[in-house]
């Protein structure tokens, strides 16, 4: 087709079509323009629709959903990517964001919540310590604005389609195609049965350097008795061997049924897959309003409910636990502090539980000052003493010079941002990086004064249990 001819038909057509809308805007003002329609659709299963994609979109999938599925999003393809790996990469992201924002046009019936253009993506833990092969595909910094993102909201499905209109572009038949597409990735997800999927059965587990992580915790535990931190968490990775290759979908269909109280995520980069159930949020934003949560402080779940009320009330009257978790509440209060007109924090830390583990849990409410973005907030916060430790530089440190693994993005915020700022991140914990036929887990622990390093290697098993019983492992 001749590309002039689209254009007569498509002017003809509609006027207010975004896509001409943003052509025209993208010329005038000679900076590249963002399309976002926005569209109900009839019911669909969004791991069906993860599924479906992946004809098209393989090693392009993004998958998110909060605590009991009450928000569901599914990237595939990139619209567009934000990308950094320099020590500004908060604000390089917020800057490039809100550039490509300046200029977007939404078509959407009524503005719904994660809906439109999004970012979906986020950090690695620590751009400092050289990354190793393993991470290779993961830079300190990625976001993506999906071509497609399907979103399930209070029963509700959406499917917004972005589109990047470069100056120079005229009229092209990539909207159309785009249209064409998105019908089929409807009618394939539609018919999609996700039990034909090849379950992953997870044959060996290889843990490296047990003992040199017990020695680490000592060192560790030695270094807080000097005085020279408070605390510093120590992670460590096991390798899970499957048969065949692993497939993000059993995997994300399995923790969405069994870590209901979790954010369950998946972040395809090319042949490698991070993906994981974690129950930490960092920082959800909404106008003003944000809400961050200390997690830290941990025992394993009962079997019986008398068990595993005692278990939580004994958490809760463990001093050793207490102090992990109370470093954790001082310095989120005094980072928000910072960031925020108001901050609440209750006195005392309630439980919160997922399927294997109970931790100590206190919310923390806020209201933004003006001007203060959620990338703002989640580098104030990150990492936090729940996941780095205190003083935060130091135990930064002590984890470079300490841990022998790359944590490439375990422990580190993922989530989206919306054109409006508003959004939410998580910190990538009980999570595992798959390629082929290889995943590597990772877990680790809040180390204090009062730490004994084998409790602290059971703690690690625990958290670990969750992806090895989704990657089709056995746990005694
Ligand atoms: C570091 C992890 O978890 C963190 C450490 C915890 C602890 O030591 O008690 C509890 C929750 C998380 O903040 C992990 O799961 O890998
Ligand atoms: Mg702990």
């Amino acid at each position: 087709m001749v590309r002039g001819e689209v254009v007569v038909i498509r002017l003809q057509l509609d006027i207010h079509d975004p896509h001409v809308q943003g052509m025209k805007h993208a010329q005038k003002t000679r900076r590249p323009a963002l399309v976002s329609q926005v569209m109900r659709i009839g019911p669909l299963d969004p791991l069906s629709f993860y599924a479906a994609a992946s004809e098209w979109f393989h090693g392009q999938r993004l998958y998110w959903s909060v605590p009991d599925e009450e928000l569901t999003f599914v990237g595939l393809g990139a619209a567009a990517k934000i990308e950094s790996v320099e020590h500004t990469r908060f604000k390089d992201v917020t800057r490039e964001w809100e550039q490509l924002t300046a200029n977007a046009f939404v078509h959407a019936e009524a503005e719904v919540r994660g809906t439109g253009p999004l970012l979906l993506g986020g950090f690695s833990f620590d751009p400092h310590k050289p990354s190793s092969s393993l991470w290779k595909n993961f830079k300190a910094a990625s976001f993506t604005l999906p071509q497609f993102l399907l979103t399930r909201i209070k029963n509700e499905t959406y499917l917004t389609v972005n589109y990047c209109i470069d100056p120079g572009d005229t009229l092209s038949d990539t909207w159309e195609q785009l249209n064409g597409l998105k019908e089929q990735l409807i009618h394939r997800s539609m018919c999609f049965n996700l039990s034909t999927k090849d379950k992953p059965v997870a044959v060996s587990v290889r843990e490296h350097g047990r003992q040199a992580w017990l020695n680490s915790v000592e060192q560790a535990i030695a270094q807080i008795e000097q005085g020279l931190l408070q605390k510093v968490v120590l992670a460590r990775s096991v390798e899970v061997e499957s048969k065949s290759a692993f497939h993000p979908e059993p995997i994300l269909d399995r923790l969405r049924q069994s870590q209901t109280s979790s954010y369950v995520f998946s972040i395809e980069k090319g042949e490698s897959c991070f993906v994981g159930a974690t129950p930490e949020r960092l920082i959800k934003k909404k106008g003003g309003h944000v809400l961050s949560t200390c997690l830290a402080g941990s025992i394993k779940r009962g079997q019986t409910l008398e068990e595993d009320l005692a278990l939580s009330h004994a958490l809760l009257h463990d001093p050793k636990n207490r102090i992990e978790h109370q470093i954790v509440v001082q310095m989120i209060k005094q980072a928000l502090g910072d960031v925020c007109t108001v901050v609440d924090v209750p006195g005392e830390p309630g439980i919160y539980k997922t399927n294997q583990i109970q931790h100590l849990y206190t919310p923390v409410w806020g209201q933004a000052k003006k001007n203060v973005s959620l990338l703002n907030m989640v580098e104030a916060l990150h990492p936090t003493p729940a996941l780095g430790g205190y003083p935060q530089a130091e135990a930064v440190r002590r984890i470079r010079d300490l841990e022998n693994i790359d944590r490439g993005w375990y422990a580190a915020p993922i989530g989206w941002i919306d054109y409006h700022g508003d959004g939410e991140f998580v910190v990538a914990i009980r999570s595992a990086l798959i390629r082929h036929r290889t995943a590597t887990l990772f877990a680790g622990c809040g180390i204090v004064e009062d730490s004994d390093p084998q409790s602290e290697y059971e703690e690690t098993l625990i958290k670990l249990k969750p992806m090895l019983l989704a990657l089709g492992g056995h746990c005694e």
